[in-house]
């Protein structure tokens, strides 16, 4: 019996992930005459050092429990909050990364409630003057652009883990009191897979600007979707939507998708019975896909929300917020236009801007070390793009996913590969010769010149004019001289194994151009 359900609920789960996922059906084939309407509130941590309020550190999610705590962050008596000024930084660029607008004065505030995650009893957040107004991200797939109605700073909570055996829960402070900020998108979305596009654009603007890591298994991006349905006829009328359910903490994109289409599903069946939705936070089930009641509008606690006595409103100058804007990096759109006018393809480019899931942008220049973009822009600088891009994607990258690397793992420098696609364009080592150095650097991490590690290793080309390639030559016309005798009497497509003899011998080092030429011209003597 329990087989049999899990083999359903299996079975539910594919079929809807086929639903949400195929891009071919329609929206209205899946509920014609039904306008989908979902809002999104997002929280991203802000990747700085230290926590919002406090001095201690911040951590990743697997680090020992309780080893990054303040006084303050276990709300011990008699602490005080201060400000973090660079939390502040960050919040600011994404602000301006999602076209919003800085407020020259916000505010903090208690949201009340009691649970274990919360040691002091409110979580401090900006609900009456948010950081930020504003925005907008424009989703080119879906053509819709979404409004961003405010960005707020807050805390992030402890992390509490129940353990079923012992009917108890541990509270793990290392979160407590790291920044977020929280996105709240309007209700402007009309599809599960336009929340996917927003989700997904959203992380690539705040990742570009190192406001956050935006790691949704990390822990370090978490998705709140609000979902209600209506007349296809209502239109963009918020009057007229239906009434919203909010589907909490969803922890990736295809299940926030799927957890979209079941709730859609579940509103369509409530109104066509003849019933009424009510407002409701719910959860997601992995397993059942499907949402389910936490609590009802009725239930909803009373956060009982106050300034903050201990921390003084956050007031801005003119001159501060422009010198963050004038500090902005480059935003996904200008990398995108900036790749396209060096001649590399849209293909090309979605394709470096996803390597490694977009997570390094940046480039950590002393280390030599950093995401693909950064990487290309050095390699590149002054010679064909399309080459270097072919040599750092396929090869390269090739060479690091198959080692399970990422590409701030990856070992060779960028001047080691401008050094490589020099020897390459000046035909000092032929391209199977190159691959053959890459996979050697790759794998011996040496900080050798290309061109040295070459010499060492009998890389070089094989020069034309060298006597070797025609020693080489000579010798395959030798072990092949049946093959040779057909070349000589005028069947030139034998030629091609005389040729592979050759490459054979050199181990790839001669020129197959250079190679043919000599034959033919040995040959026809
Ligand atoms: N009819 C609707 N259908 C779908 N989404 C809606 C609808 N009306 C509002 N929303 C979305 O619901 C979200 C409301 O978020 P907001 O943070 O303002 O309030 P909240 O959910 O009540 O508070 P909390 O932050 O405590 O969860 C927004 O993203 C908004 O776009
Ligand atoms: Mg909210
Ligand atoms: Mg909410």
């Amino acid at each position: 019996m329990f087989r049999r359900c899990v083999g359903f609920r299996r079975e539910i789960k594919r079929v809807i992930q086929l639903r949400t996922l195929s891009s071919d059906v329609s929206y209205d084939k899946r509920w014609p005459g039904w306008q989908v309407v979902v809002g999104l509130e997002v929280h991203a941590q802000l990747k700085s050092r230290a926590k919002l309020f406090s001095n201690s550190w911040t951590s990743t999610y697997d680090e020992v429990p309780n080893s990054h705590v303040a006084p303050f962050d276990a709300a011990f008596p008699g602490t005080l909050p201060k400000l973090n000024a660079n939390c502040v930084d960050l919040a600011l660029r994404a602000a301006f990364a999602l076209d919003s607008n800085p407020q020259r004065r916000s505010s903090f505030d208690r949201k009340h409630y009691f649970y274990s995650d919360l040691p002091s009893g409110y979580q401090i957040t900006q609900y009456y003057a948010p950081i930020s107004k504003g925005g907008s991200i424009y989703l080119p797939k879906s053509q819709r652009t979404v409004r961003i109605n405010q960005i707020q700073l807050e805390q992030d909570t402890a992390k509490t883990t129940f353990i079923p055996r012992a009917q108890s829960s541990t509270v793990d402070l290392n979160r407590a009191g790291s920044a977020l900020i929280e996105i709240v998108s309007e209700p402007d979305m009309r599809s599960p897979e336009e929340a996917g596009e927003y989700i997904r654009a959203l992380q690539l603007l705040l990742r570009s600007v190192a406001a956050s890591d935006c790691n949704m298994e990390e822990g370090s991006f978490r998705c709140d979707a609000n979902v209600s349905v209506c007349p296809k006829e209502a239109g963009d009328d918020v009057s007229n939507f239906g009434t919203r359910c909010e589907i909490k903490n969803l922890n990736s994109v295809k299940f926030m998708m799927i957890a979209i289409t079941a709730e859609v599903m579940r509103h369509i069946n409530i109104i066509s019975n003849g019933g009424k939705v009510s407002q409701e936070t719910r959860g997601f089930d992995e397993h059942t896909a499907d949402t389910y009641l936490l609590r009802s509008k009725e239930d909803a606690p009373d956060y009982r929300y106050m300034p903050d006595p201990n921390l003084p409103p956050l007031i801005l100058h003119d001159s501060y917020i422009m010198s963050v804007r004038e500090g902005m990096p480059e935003l996904p759109d200008a990398t995108r236009s900036r790749l396209l006018s060096r001649g590399l393809s849209e293909r090309d480019v979605e394709f470096l801007i996803s390597v490694d899931g977009g997570r390094e942008v940046g480039f950590d220049g002393k280390l030599g070390r950093g995401g693909a973009i950064a990487f290309f822009d050095l390699v590149s600088e002054g010679r064909d793009a399309k080459s270097a891009f072919n040599w750092i994607t396929h090869d390269l990258y090739g060479l690091l996913v198959v080692r399970s690397m990422t590409f701030k793992e990856n070992p060779i420098s960028v001047n080691q590969m401008r050094d490589l696609l020099d020897l390459l364009e000046r035909d000092q080592v032929t391209a199977p010769s190159a691959k053959i150095l890459l996979k050697h650097i790759v794998d011996s991490r040496s900080l050798e010149k290309p061109k040295v590690l070459a010499q060492k290793l009998g890389l070089m080309a094989l020069k034309e004019n060298a006597g070797q390639l025609e020693e080489m030559c000579r010798a395959a016309i030798d072990a092949l001289p049946e093959e040779a005798a057909v070349v000589r009497a005028g069947n030139e497509r034998v030629l091609n194994k005389l040729v592979g003899h050759v490459m054979r011998s050199s181990r790839g080092r001669a020129n197959a151009t250079a190679v043919h030429k000599k034959l033919r011209e040995m040959l026809q003597q």
